[in-house]
C-alpha cells in the first residue's frame, strides 16, 4: 500500500504528563499544520521541552492522546535536534551517514545525502574532521544537517540556539529558515522572544504546563490574548 503523502496535521487531545506524582503538562490540545514554523515559547520550566519530547515520542503521555494523520508509522518521518547535540566519536561525515544507515539507506545514497546536508549547513569542507573538535556552533549545525539528511517531514528543535553567540545563532536561524522554505515543518522551542519573532509562523504560549495560546505570530505578538502572555512579552518576570 502506498504511504500517505503527509503525516500532518498533528493533533493532541487533552495531553498530560506527570512525573513522580507531579503534574508537568496539563490538558494540552493543539493542532500542528504544515506551513511556517510553530514556535513554542514560555518561561523556564513551563514544559516546552517536555511537550516537544511527547510529540516526538520520547516520552509517553500520562493522559490524553497524540494523533498523526495518515496510516503510516510517523516515526521515520520526524526528527529532533536537542539543545546539546550528542555526537559520535567519528568524523563529521560519519556522524551524518550513521542515522541514514539505521534508516536503511544504501551506502551510495547515504553518502550523497550526507554530503548535500553538510553543504546545506556549511560544513562540507569539514566533512573529515572529528565531530567533537568542532566549535559549539558548528556542532549544532552538524546536528541540524544530520537531522535534515533524514528528510523528515517534521523537525523538532529544542532550544537550538541556547548556547550560541549571535553569529552562530544567525547561521542556525538561516538553516532553519531554509529548511522551512523547502517544506520541512519546523516545531521548535525557544525562550528567546526576538528569535520567536524572526522565525515563527505561529506561536504557542505555554505557562505552568498549560497551553494558554496558539495563534498566528503577528497576532500573538501584537495582541496576546491572555494576561500571562502579555506580561511575558512585556518582559515582566513571569514563571
Ligand atoms: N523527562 C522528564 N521526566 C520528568 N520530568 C521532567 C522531564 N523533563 C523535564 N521535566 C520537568 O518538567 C518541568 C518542565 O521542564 P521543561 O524542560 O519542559 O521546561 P521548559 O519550558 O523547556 O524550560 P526551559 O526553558 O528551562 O528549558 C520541569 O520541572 C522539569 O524538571
Amino acid at each position: 500500500m502506498r504511504a500517505p503523502d503527509t503525516i500532518l496535521p498533528l493533533t493532541t487531545e487533552a495531553l498530560g504528563f506527570a512525573h513522580g506524582g507531579q503534574p508537568i503538562l496539563h490538558d494540552v490540545s493543539l493542532t500542528i499544520e504544515a506551513g511556517p514554523p510553530s514556535v513554542i515559547i514560555g518561561p523556564n520550566g513551563a514544559g516546552k521541552s517536555v511537550l516537544l519530547r511527547l510529540l516526538h515520542g520520547l516520552l509517553a503521555p500520562s493522559a490524553g492522546r497524540i494523533h498523526w494523520s495518515g496510516i503510516a508509522d510517523p516515526r521515520p518521518r520526524q526528527a529532533m535536534v536537542f539543545q546539546r547535540p550528542v555526537l559520535l566519536r567519528r568524523s563529521v561525515l560519519a556522524n551524518t551517514t550513521y542515522p541514514l544507515g539505521l534508516a536503511g539507506l544504501a551506502r551510495g545514497e547515504r553518502d550523497a545525502r550526507a554530503r548535500a546536508a553538510l553543504e546545506l549547513v556549511g560544513l562540507a569542507a569539514l566533512a573529515d574532521r572529528p565531530a567533537r573538535t568542532l566549535s559549539v556552533g558548528e556542532q549544532q549545525r552538524l546536528a541540524l544537517g544530520r537531522a535534515a539528511a533524514l528528510r523528515p517531514e517534521i523537525l523538532f528543535l529544542d532550544e537550538p540556539c541556547a548556547s550560541l553567540d549571535p553569529a552562530a545563532t544567525q547561521a542556525v536561524e538561516a538553516i532553519i529558515a531554509q529548511l522551512s522554505a523547502a517544506g520541512t515543518k519546523i516545531v521548535m522551542t525557544t525562550h528567546d522572544l526576538a528569535q520567536a519573532r524572526r522565525l515563527a509562523g505561529e506561536a504557542l504560549f505555554l505557562h505552568r504546563g498549560r497551553l494558554l495560546e496558539q495563534s498566528p505570530a503577528a497576532q500573538f505578538f501584537a495582541h496576546p490574548a491572555t494576561p500571562e502572555a502579555a506580561a511575558f512579552l512585556a518582559g515582566a518576570l513571569v514563571w
